[in-house]
């Protein structure tokens, strides 16, 4: 089954959020748990069974688990597959770019059955150029995966350089977006885009034919009525809003992190 058929089944079954594992040191602290791995393991574990039975898509930031060297890793290792396990969609929220020769390497890392860090999709820098991106373009084709190409991100720093004028073509962040919609004339579903909640995106994407994933609803400021407005006139059947650290700060307790999941998908889909 194509990736986009995956990633309709599951947002059918369990609505349209993207929930993200996002292991902060303050969140940690605020669960009570020390910052160490063996923090990091309890806060990922809860997760585990509190986020990704009912999310549709669970987005571990692999930053976090990074930052505790080897350890980290195979702390995400653990997460990757306990999220699977469950039936969550994984995104791994890696933000890999470079050349095409390295590219391929990123690509067995997170795309190739092999691997332990293995994921469903990944999120991908185009800044070297969409071509740069060929070799993960090509595994998820192949393997009914995805990418998820930055276009026009949440931050405020982004738009200086994604909102530059492309001759003929509009802007940096459209010209991705259009070849993700080349992409997906062959496999639908196969490229999604990066597209912020947090501002108005000035984007044409009537003909990506793949996943919108949008982040910075609570923490960042974006609510749902702020989705509606930014994607209105857009196919928000493939609209994937996202949210970590409001829904983090639900936890420890495994129900609450549950109730708050369901609780944002519940706002998410009243509004759109
Ligand atoms: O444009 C982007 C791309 C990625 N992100 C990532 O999403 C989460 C947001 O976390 P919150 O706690 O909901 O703010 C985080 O992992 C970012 O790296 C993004 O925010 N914006």
């Amino acid at each position: 089954m194509s990736f986009g058929a995956r990633y309709t089944e599951a947002v059918a079954a369990r609505g349209r959020l993207c929930a993200g594992i996002d292991p902060h040191a303050a969140l940690l602290t605020e669960w009570g748990l020390p910052v160490s791995v063996d923090g990091l393991r309890a806060f990922a574990q809860a997760c585990v069974a509190g986020v990704a039975p009912i999310a549709a898509v669970v987005k571990p930031q692999v930053a976090f688990f990074e930052q505790f060297g080897s350890a980290g890793f195979a702390v995400l290792e653990e997460t990757i597959a306990g999220c699977r396990d469950v039936g969550a969609l994984v995104l791994a929220d890696a933000k890999r770019g470079d050349i095409g020769s390295t590219m391929a390497a990123y690509t067995t890392a997170w795309l190739d059955d092999a691997s332990p860090l293995c994921s469903d999709a990944v999120t991908v820098s185009p800044y070297l150029g969409f071509g740069s991106l060929s070799p993960a373009v090509t595994a998820a084709q192949a393997t009914d995966r995805g990418v998820f190409a930055l276009a026009r991100t949440s931050n405020p720093d982004g738009g200086a350089l994604q909102t530059a004028a492309v001759a003929d073509h509009g802007t940096v962040a459209q010209t991705i977006v259009d070849a993700g919609a080349a992409v997906n004339a062959q496999s639908p579903g196969t490229v999604g885009v990066v597209v912020g909640a947090t501002r108005e995106h000035g984007l044409d994407l009537s003909g990506l034919g793949g996943p919108i994933l949008s982040p910075g609803l609570g923490a960042q400021g974006a609510t749902p009525a702020d989705l509606a407005r930014i994607f209105d006139g857009a196919d928000v059947s493939w609209l994937l809003p996202a949210a970590s650290r409001s829904i983090l700060r639900a936890g420890p307790d495994v129900a609450a992190l549950r109730a708050a999941v369901e609780a944002t998908r519940d706002e998410i889909e009243a509004a759109l």
